[in-house]
């Protein structure tokens, strides 16, 4: 047990991302407008609120930011939980900004690459307990961030007031789709979280799951009917940064903020020695094979077929944009 406390605290105790791979990040108040951040030291629980309009994609300065924001939060004793969540009510995060696929300049490629594995190592490697609050859709890179996490709340869907049309969520690996295939540690994420079989098929088709059939397939552990709470709790009124305050009532984000309290009176190093068990070989895995996969993604990425069918994709993207 103390080797393994010794090794939890190499891992998960001190700031990964800075002592474990010196990439470059912006400065806070950058990073602050990307991802907010919130903290409650009396509940020990803090709100990361993913906020890069219109949908939230993953450039590498919005992966920055949320490494940035983890660090900063993990800095704060006080602080055992933290709830991952967007101010878009409709999109969780649409996943890798496709546009830094598409024509990419080869210095930034894998810079970009090189932020995406540190999201990986610091948020699936946190000591802090993450609670995704999955409001809409969460394709590709937006299902890895959830997957990430160490519980997943996922809104069932609600039906606009004025048009009555029904919005229902998805979460995926859709990868296939675009013609591209999703690196091989987020592929061997998806088969940890929904298992071998399950995983083998989504892939493959590139399945993006409604509530009801991502939790049937243990994707997500929770869905949560739209219908407005009766009443909220002041500490999580209080955590809701003001972008997104009148959330107060969402269902949603009251179960992932009970989730979150339930999380903050585990014993923290308990929990943190617990997750380790799952997750450490895996980190220090990608660690150890950072620069290969770097090498691999760029290789890939960059292939003229693969280049004609993302082109295509995003123009495809930009198109039923403008339709609206
Ligand atoms: C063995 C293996 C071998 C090799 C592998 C090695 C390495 C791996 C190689 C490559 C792996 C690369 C990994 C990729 C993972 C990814 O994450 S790829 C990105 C996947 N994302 C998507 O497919 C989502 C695309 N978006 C959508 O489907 C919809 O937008 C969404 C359902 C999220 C929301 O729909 P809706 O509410 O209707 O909104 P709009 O579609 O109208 O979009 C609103 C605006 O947002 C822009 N946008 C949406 N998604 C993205 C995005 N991913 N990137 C950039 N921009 C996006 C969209 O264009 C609209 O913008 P506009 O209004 O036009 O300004």
């Amino acid at each position: 047990m103390n080797s393994l406390r010794a090794r939890a605290h190499l891992l998960f105790g001190r700031r990964s991302h800075q002592s474990l791979a010196p990439h470059q990040h912006l400065s806070p108040a950058v990073a602050n407008d990307l991802v907010i951040s919130t903290v409650d030291e009396n509940s020990g629980i803090a709100m990361l609120t993913m906020n890069r309009p219109p949908a939230n994609s993953l450039s590498m300065e919005m992966n920055e930011a949320i490494c940035d924001s983890i660090k900063t939060i993990e800095a704060n004793a006080k602080i055992q939980s933290v709830i991952l969540s967007s101010t878009n009510p409709k999109i969780f995060s649409a996943g890798l900004d496709v546009t830094e696929l598409v024509s990419p300049d080869k210095d930034r490629l894998p810079r970009f690459w090189n932020s995406l594995q540190q999201v990986y190592i610091d948020l699936y490697g946190s000591r802090l307990a993450t609670v995704a609050a999955i409001q809409g859709h969460a394709p590709a890179a937006g299902c890895f961030l959830a997957m990430a996490c160490d519980y997943r709340v996922m809104s069932a869907g609600d039906i606009n007031s004025d048009t009555k049309k029904k919005h229902v969520p998805t979460i995926g690996l859709n990868e296939t789709q675009l013609g591209i295939a999703a690196p091989p540690w987020m592929g061997q994420l998806l088969v940890r979280t929904v298992g071998f079989r399950q995983a083998e098929l989504a892939l493959a088709l590139g399945t993006l799951f409604p509530p009801e059939q991502a939790l049937a397939v243990g994707l997500v552990d929770d869905i949560v009917p739209h219908q407005k709470a009766e009443s909220g709790e002041d500490q999580l009124i209080d955590l809701l940064p003001s972008q997104i305050k009148d959330q107060a009532l969402n269902p949603l984000l009251q179960r992932a903020y009970s989730q979150a309290r339930i999380y903050a009176k585990i014993p923290p190093q308990a929990r943190v020695a617990s997750k380790m068990v799952t997750r450490e070989e895996h980190i220090f895995r990608m660690i150890a094979k950072r620069d290969e996969d770097t090498q691999h993604f760029c290789g890939f990425v960059t292939q003229k077929a693969v280049q004609k069918n993302l082109s295509a994709y995003v123009e495809a993207l930009k198109n039923k944009s403008a339709k609206k």
